[in-house]
């Protein structure tokens, strides 16, 4: 059943919390075995899974591993079995809880980390009468699994160093994020501080002050965007102004002592307060299915988590070193072969790439062969410190087919094939796959500038040598389908556009000026204009 060199994890449990589970891990290449006695629970999980494919592979720039495979077993002791990681995802009931351990104890092995997805209790609660009690581990995640980093961890006495090591290299293979708690409390400290907030929401409905919809807006349209990206105590710091986090208590602190929040007191939940709040809610959300709003949550949370991942800040500063891990070092180019077009990307289409017609969007096209272009510029040795040498390459023309649809989700992979280094230009031909589907192809001119002066100048003796030993072996590949001619063909159809068309083209606003990109190291000094202006494209990289 298994396949060979993936890990194993057992799901008890897969309703709302253990199906997601079982996409994070399935996503990211372990076979999953489920458990759970609602027998609708597979169609769950499918569409869960499902869910998860189109979102989460996307939040990685670089490619993830191939899936792993998911299976249903109605016996626990055939799922636990030989399983690396066991996550118990029941319903919140500790004598239920105790029940599972009991039998999973009794057939999983004893090196098994068994976690609890529990939002409240405390592990020396779920591992009373346990036959090895240092197993059993709180691994409370957030909804949804999938794309939230964050597992709380809390463990205990028995738990033991080896296994707590193995806890977080684990996690962070599957791209979570374990927050060890210091000492176990009741609720961790994310369900302690929701409940605070949940608590006080409750009372504000029960006491007439703001409907449901109202509390909401209090939060997306002020404070809740800011504890994305910053927290409690990081966004305090900056409202205490210059004098940050001393100033904020100074001044709010006596606030504190104010009658403010209800603190633990909570409203009876009376059939008239369910009733209250579950018409608000209706009248709120009523117009959207509970699948639409997990789908248009999942969007508004790719977003955020990429627009983070942008900014290398918060969660998305922990992806970013998630991408690092997953996609290892780059190959070198004395490490490739030559022989073919060179793998340039690989990377799943986020979901934010879709537009309205369910489908990549126009623009993320060139951003996928931008960055393919930015792959084989550093392999040919134009990276991050030649750029801050004051070198680089600039984009001068580009041209784009769609050749078949991809959707959020799907993996794409980039390679990319060298037409042409000429002097200071190198033409470039990449094509996209989806499987073994050519979805796409891009060909581009780039220009070798000087950055300090903005013009186009010869690249330096060690990235000439790299582009012809790649031009001497891509020079037996077949021209590809879809390129423009040959340099040959081209430079002589340039040359007849030139004689009637430069006086017109070349201050046309945002064009580049052919001729400035058409010169060689061949055309020698006769040919340059000292009034020749600066490329106008963007840069490549
Ligand atoms: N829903 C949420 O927002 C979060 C819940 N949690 C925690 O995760 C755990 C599960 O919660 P949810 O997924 O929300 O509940 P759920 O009700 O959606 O899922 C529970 C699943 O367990 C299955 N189940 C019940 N008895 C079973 C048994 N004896 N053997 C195997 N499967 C059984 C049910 O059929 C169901 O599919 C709870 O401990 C909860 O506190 C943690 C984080 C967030
Ligand atoms: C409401 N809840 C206590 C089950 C919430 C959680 O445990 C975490 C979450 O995802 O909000």
């Amino acid at each position: 059943m298994a396949v060979t060199g993936a890990r194993t994890a057992a799901i008890i449990g897969g309703g709302v919390i253990g199906g997601g589970w079982a996409a994070r891990f399935a996503l990211m290449g372990w076979n999953v075995r489920i458990h759970d006695t609602d027998p609708d629970a597979a169609r769950k999980i499918g569409a869960v899974i499902k869910r998860a494919r189109a979102a989460m592979p996307g939040l990685w720039d670089v490619a993830l591993p191939d899936e792993g495979k998911v299976s249903f077993h109605d016996d626990l002791a055939e799922t636990v079995s030989g399983a690396e990681w066991i996550q118990e995802s029941v319903p919140e009931r500790l004598d239920l809880k105790h029940e599972i351990y009991a039998a999973i104890q009794a057939a999983c092995t004893e090196t098994a980390i068994i976690g609890s997805s529990t939002s409240g209790f405390r592990p020396s609660e779920l591992s009373e009468g346990a036959a090895r009690p240092g197993q059993i581990i709180v691994a409370h995640p957030f909804n949804p699994v999938y794309l939230l980093p964050l597992v709380e961890i809390v463990t205990g006495p028995g738990t033991g160093d080896a296994r707590i090591e193995r806890i977080r290299t684990t996690l962070r293979d599957i791209g979570s994020h374990p927050l060890f708690l210091r000492r176990e409390i009741d609720a961790h400290i994310a369900d302690r501080l929701l409940e605070a907030v949940w608590r006080e929401a409750l009372w504000l409905v029960s006491d007439g002050v703001a409907d449901t919809a109202e509390i909401d807006d209090a939060i997306r349209y002020g404070f809740g965007l800011r504890w994305a990206q910053m927290g409690l105590f990081e966004t305090y710091r900056i409202a205490g102004g210059e004098a940050g986090m001393r100033q904020f208590l100074t001044q709010f602190g006596p606030a504190l002592k104010w009658p403010w929040s209800k603190l633990t007191d909570v409203p009876d939940l009376t059939d008239e307060l369910v009733e209250t709040i579950a018409s608000q809610s209706e009248a709120q959300s009523g117009a959207y299915s509970i699948a639409d709003l997990e789908r248009i949550r999942d969007a508004n949370l790719v977003s955020i988590l990429r627009g983070l991942k942008a900014r290398d800040w918060g969660a998305g500063r922990l992806l970013n070193a998630a991408d690092r891990r997953v996609g290892g070092a780059p190959k070198g180019l004395d490490a490739m072969s030559l022989t073919g077009p060179l793998p340039t990307g690989a990377r799943a289409v986020p979901l934010d790439w879709s537009d309205h017609n369910g489908h990549m969007t126009e623009h993320r096209y060139l951003q996928a062969f931008g960055d393919a272009t930015d792959r084989f510029l550093a392999l040919i040795g134009c990276d991050a410190d030649y750029i801050a040498r004051g070198q680089s390459f600039f984009t001068a023309e580009t041209h784009i087919r769609h050749l078949s649809e991809v959707r959020a989700g799907a993996r794409i992979t980039l390679d990319t094939q060298l037409l042409l280094a000429e002097g200071r230009r190198v033409r470039i031909f990449h094509r996209m796959w989806a499987d073994s589907r050519l979805v796409a192809t891009a060909e581009h001119m780039l220009v070798h500038v000087d950055l300090e002066s903005r013009r186009a100048a010869a690249p330096p003796p060690d990235l000439r040598d790299r582009l012809a030993r790649i031009a001497k072996a891509h020079a037996h590949l077949p021209q590809p389908e879809g390129a423009g001619p040959r340099s040959d063909d081209r430079s002589r159809a340039k040359a007849r556009r030139r004689r009637t068309s430069r006086s017109r083209a070349i201050f046309r606003a945002g064009c580049p000026p052919p001729w400035c990109l058409e010169r060689t190291a061949s055309d020698g000094p006769g040919r340059d204009r000292p009034d020749a202006p600066a490329p106008r494209a963007a840069p490549a990289a």
